[in-house]
């Protein structure tokens, strides 16, 4: 599948989207033609520069109002369709994207908007110009893709077909369906963009809020599997307006959007396999992923700190006992408590946060393969110093900075990695009050939220269920939880509010917290008080809230009071957690599900948020 990305999901200047570009692996680009205007080369530049990268420029657009115009306003339409194909000449592309018209556009009668396309495909022959017609949601006539395509087969010539963007199909309610019928040589140009699904006029949502495949609402693997089956020949192309994209770093956005060509390539490939298909037909060759590795289950999370002392006083107090140090690297340790393996690196030179959570461990079926998947998925590999005959593990970078291990399912449950901190394995599992790792909450800058919901789910096979909103001082924090298909392994996300990046939130910036399981929070909470733990306050308030609303036993209420507790229900069961007070940038919680409750407690977040806050001093 030849791939290819709209300059304008790309920040910085033309040249700098250009070499974004080519650097992250695209085949070619969509030359938007603002980008071009504001540019200091000169198109002949431009086109040497595309060579010297080795991309091809797939697309000039757009060309607005040109076509459905009032037939005495079309001769100008024509002076400027001259100019534009005199200029891609120059530039050496070949496509112009035509829009449907949405300001001038006063024809409705399909049969002379095609008679004024087969105009303008004659001028756009002469200059070995073909022109691809795409329907706006927004167009004033032409608004759907089927109509678009009707005029295209009306205007019949060979200069004239149709553009396909999925951002003007799925954000109609509209679907796919027929686009499998359709004549390959009548599809001029394909572009991709995903969206969440908002409630807004859909000029607004188009430009501000496009996504990444696979970091929205919309099914991209159906429109891609009938393009397959179609045999479309073209470039498949990003093309996503997004304010966020626009002020990201170029190379990063640019990696991330090959990222999500490769996955819905891979999705789609099993999705057409799986009706029975064949991915590697010509000339749209589906090429798959190594299959993805979902994690089985938890190996291991690390923290990292320049304050050893306190994190390892904080694990002893929730029962943790220190396994060993790595033989090999002193300043590393390990501690376990039942299945839970926490390993502790001491870093005297951090210097951003004294303590910070650095790394998570998976078991996967095959720790190799995965490794394999996230290198074609181009992520970053995580190099760390390891002897000849230490367990290897394959790590890769996070967008938040967090690495990520692939690690080997253990015998009985322990991983191999363990006997390097000399542990007696048999110890771990004896009187452990904690049965797991239920969660772990990782914080995301804003601007890099959908890009890490992407690699979560490319990568490790989570899926994203539906975004929450909590309320916190410093603004709202939105939430939305990426689990894996078994449930063992689950991520909430929290989006840090700006106020937080901007530093009024004194202490950490971002804090993130391991949740640990267990079946009696109660005595969790009694041993971790004995043992003098330094537990996250909860105001009186809260417990006579607690009564309201759920109408509890006072005395039940005072009981979870007396232990620091909150509290939740749902319809499947209760959850009882506590939270611990924040060490650098992380905390601990204490959960215990009763019967089949599902969610995070997420009313008892904005109680959380608002006591960080005071421990930061506000
Ligand atoms: O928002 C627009 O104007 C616009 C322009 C060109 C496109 O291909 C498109 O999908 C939208
Ligand atoms: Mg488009």
């Amino acid at each position: 599948m030849r791939t290819s990305i709209a300059t304008v999901c790309l920040s910085g200047t033309l040249e700098e989207k250009m070499r974004a570009a080519a650097s992250a692996g695209f085949d070619g680009i969509e030359v938007f033609e603002p980008d071009l205007v504001v540019s200091p080369s000169s198109p002949e530049q431009l086109r040497e520069l595309a060579a010297e990268l080795g991309l091809s420029l797939d697309m000039y657009q757009p060309f607005r109002d040109g076509v459905e115009v009032a037939p005495e306003t079309f001769p100008d339409s024509l002076r400027r369709l001259r100019a534009k194909c005199e200029l891609m000449n120059r530039l050496g592309t070949t496509v112009l994207l035509v829009c449907s018209n949405v300001a001038t556009g006063v024809l409705d009668d399909d049969q002379a908007i095609a008679e004024q396309l087969r105009t303008a495909g004659d001028v756009a022959d002469e200059y070995g110009i073909d022109l691809a017609y795409e329907a706006l949601a927004w167009g004033a006539h032409v608004n759907d893709w089927r109509h678009a395509h009707r005029i295209v087969e009306l205007a019949d010539h060979p200069r004239v077909g149709t553009c396909l963007d999925s951002f003007h199909i799925f954000s109609r309610g509209d679907t796919v369906a027929g686009v499998e019928k359709c004549d390959p040589d009548k599809i001029f140009f394909v572009q991709l963009a995903d969206a969440p699904l908002l409630q807004q006029d859909v000029l607004s949502w188009s430009r501000h809020h496009r996504v990444f495949p696979g970091e929205g609402d919309f099914d991209l693997v159906d429109l891609l599997g009938r393009l397959h089956e179609c045999g479309y020949a073209g470039p498949v192309s990003l093309e996503i307006f997004n304010d966020s994209f626009r002020q990201a770093d170029v190379y990063r956005t640019a990696v991330d959007g090959l990222r999500s060509l490769r996955w819905l390539e891979d999705q789609t490939a099993d999705a057409v396999r799986d009706a029975g298909g064949e991915p590697e037909r010509e000339p749209l060759v589906l090429t798959d992923l190594p299959a993805p590795q979902t994690p089985d289950d938890w190996d291991f999370v690390e923290l990292r700190t320049r304050e050893l002392g306190r994190v390892t006083r904080l694990l002893h107090q929730l029962g943790f006992s220190l396994a060993g140090h790595h033989r090999s690297k002193d300043s590393v340790q390990a501690w376990t408590q039942g299945p839970v393996r926490i390993v502790v690196s001491e870093d005297p030179g951090a210097t951003v946060q004294p303590t910070r959570l650095a790394a998570l461990g998976f078991q996967v079926a095959d720790p190799d393969l995965a490794a394999y998947r996230a290198e074609r998925l181009l992520a970053r590999a995580v190099d760390r110093a390891q002897q000849p005959d230490e367990t290897v593990l394959h790590g890769v970078l996070a967008p938040d900075g967090t690495e990520l291990f692939f690690g080997p399912h253990g015998n009985h449950g322990v991983p191999p990695w363990l006997g390097e901190f000399g542990a007696d394995q048999d110890d771990a599992a004896s009187g452990a009050l904690i049965t797991g790792v239920d969660h772990v909450n990782l914080a995301q800058p804003w601007q890099h939220y959908d890009e890490a919901v992407l690699f979560l789910t490319s990568l490790l096979n989570l899926h994203p269920t539906s975004s929450q909103e909590v309320a916190g001082p410093s603004g709202l924090v939105r939430s939305q939880v990426m689990r894996s298909e078994g449930n063992t392994v689950r991520i909430p996300l929290n989006v840090a509010p700006m106020a937080a990046e901007q530093g009024a939130f004194t202490g950490a910036a971002y804090p993130e917290h391991v949740a640990l399981a267990c079946s009696d929070v109660v005595a969790v909470a009694r041993r971790a008080r004995r043992r003098g733990l330094a537990f996250l306050p909860v105001p009186r308030n809260y417990y006579e809230d607690l009564v309201a609303r759920f109408d509890l036993d006072p005395e039940f209420v005072a009981e979870l009071e007396s232990h620091g507790l909150l509290y939740d229900r749902d319809e499947h069961g209760e959850f009882l957690h506590f939270y611990t007070a924040t060490l650098g940038e992380v905390f601990v919680e204490v959960v215990e599900r009763r019967g089949g409750y599902e969610g995070f407690g997420a009313p008892n977040a904005p109680v959380r948020l608002a006591a960080q806050y005071r421990e930061f001093g506000g």
